[in-house]
Order: structure tokens, then sequence, then C-alpha cells
């Protein structure tokens, strides 16, 4: 084994430690309250298993993806535990928790273009991953007018990202679609 597969290994793996500790009592909002880790982990599964994205430290941003914005989980502890590439990545898709949710999907559209190729990959996944829940069944306490903005937002945010995967690109669209005929 080489020493940059052994390294990137453990990159990864540490970051699924990680984001299970950090994630511990959190659950998704479906019934059966599946554990919160699952989407982050499902983020960069779609990244090996359909972009053929094999970069670690673009894997390790997506499992790590949510810790800073919803856990107790600080950039500086990311920088300690994982170094600077990593902590670029999930910068760039961490949301400014303190201001309005509408403020907050405000720039998420604006910064789209602006973020890392990395962290792109990470947030067109964890669009994938939130959409295909998304289709499967709507979160508690959403109705179908909020299941249809989210994707609609989404289309906004993901059109930021066009042209850099032709897989997510054309996943994103077919999911988009089913969600707003089902939800209409
Ligand atoms: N589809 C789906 N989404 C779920 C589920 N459980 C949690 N979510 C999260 O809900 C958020 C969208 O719901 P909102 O109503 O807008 O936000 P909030 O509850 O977190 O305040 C998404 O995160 P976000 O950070 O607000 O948006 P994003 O940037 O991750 O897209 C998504 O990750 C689930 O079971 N299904």
């Amino acid at each position: 084994m080489s020493n940059n597969y052994i390294q990137d290994m453990s990159l990864v793996i540490k970051a699924a430690d990680f984001a299970a500790r950090k994630h511990n009592t959190q659950r998704r909002k479906d019934a059966a309250q599946t554990p919160y880790v699952n989407h982050p982990i499902g983020a960069a599964y779609i990244l090996t298993n359909e972009a053929k994205v094999y970069d670690a430290v673009t894997l390790a941003g997506a499992i790590l993806h949510d810790t800073v914005e919803d856990t107790d989980t600080s950039f500086e502890e990311i920088r300690n535990e994982f170094g600077d590439e990593v902590l670029s990545v999930v910068r760039d898709v961490t949301d400014d928790k303190s201001l309005s949710k509408e403020e907050t999907k405000r720039l998420q559209i604006v910064h789209a273009p602006h973020i890392c190729e990395k962290a792109k990959y990470v947030k067109l996944a964890d669009k994938l991953n939130n959409l295909r829940d998304l289709e499967r069944y709507l979160p508690v306490g959403w109705d179908k007018e909020t299941a249809r903005k989210y994707a609609s937002w989404s289309r906004e945010v993901v059109s930021k990202l066009k042209g850099l995967n032709e897989t997510l690109d054309k996943e994103l669209e077919d999911v988009i679609e089913k969600i707003l005929v089902k939800y209409q």
C-alpha cells in the first residue's frame, strides 16, 4: 500500500468517525428518525458512486459538511483535526446561521459560483441527497409548498454550479422535476 493511499483512507475514515460522534443526537426529519449522519455519508457516497470523485479532501469535506453548521464543532477544530484544505471546503459550504433563513438561502445562490471546486462537488452532492430524500417523503413539518420551494431554490443554487459533472447535473435536474410533479 502506498503512503498516499494510507493517508487518504485515514482522512476519510477519521472524518466519518468525527461526523458520527458530532451528529450523534441528531435525526433526519423522516418518520423513522433516521440518524442525521446518514445524510453526509450519503452525500460522500454520491460522490464516489455516481460522480466518480475519489479525492480524499473532497470526500472528507462532504462527510464533515454539516458539522460546523449544525453541531458544536468550530472551524478551528476542523483545522486542527483535518488541516487547511478540508477546512476550506467545510468553510465554503457552511451557512452563517446568525442570518435569517431567507438571507442564508439568498447567499447560497450568490456564493455558489465563487466557492472552491471541491466545495462545489460537496454542495451538488449535498443537494442531491436532500432532494432524493424529499422525493421519497415529505419531511416532518413540511407541506407540499415547502417542498416545491426547497426544490425551486435548490435549482437556483445548482444552476450556478452547472458543467462540473454531467451525471450530477442530470440527476439533480431529474429529481427536481419529480418533486415539482409529485408535490404540485
Ligand atoms: N429532504 C430532507 N431534508 C432534511 C431532512 N432532515 C433534515 N433536513 C434538512 O432540512 C433543511 C431544509 O429545511 P429548512 O426548513 O429549510 O431548514 P431548517 O429546518 O434546518 O431550519 C436542509 O438543510 P439546510 O441546511 O437548511 O439546507 P441545505 O443547504 O442543506 O440544502 C436539510 O438538510 C430530511 O429528512 N429530508
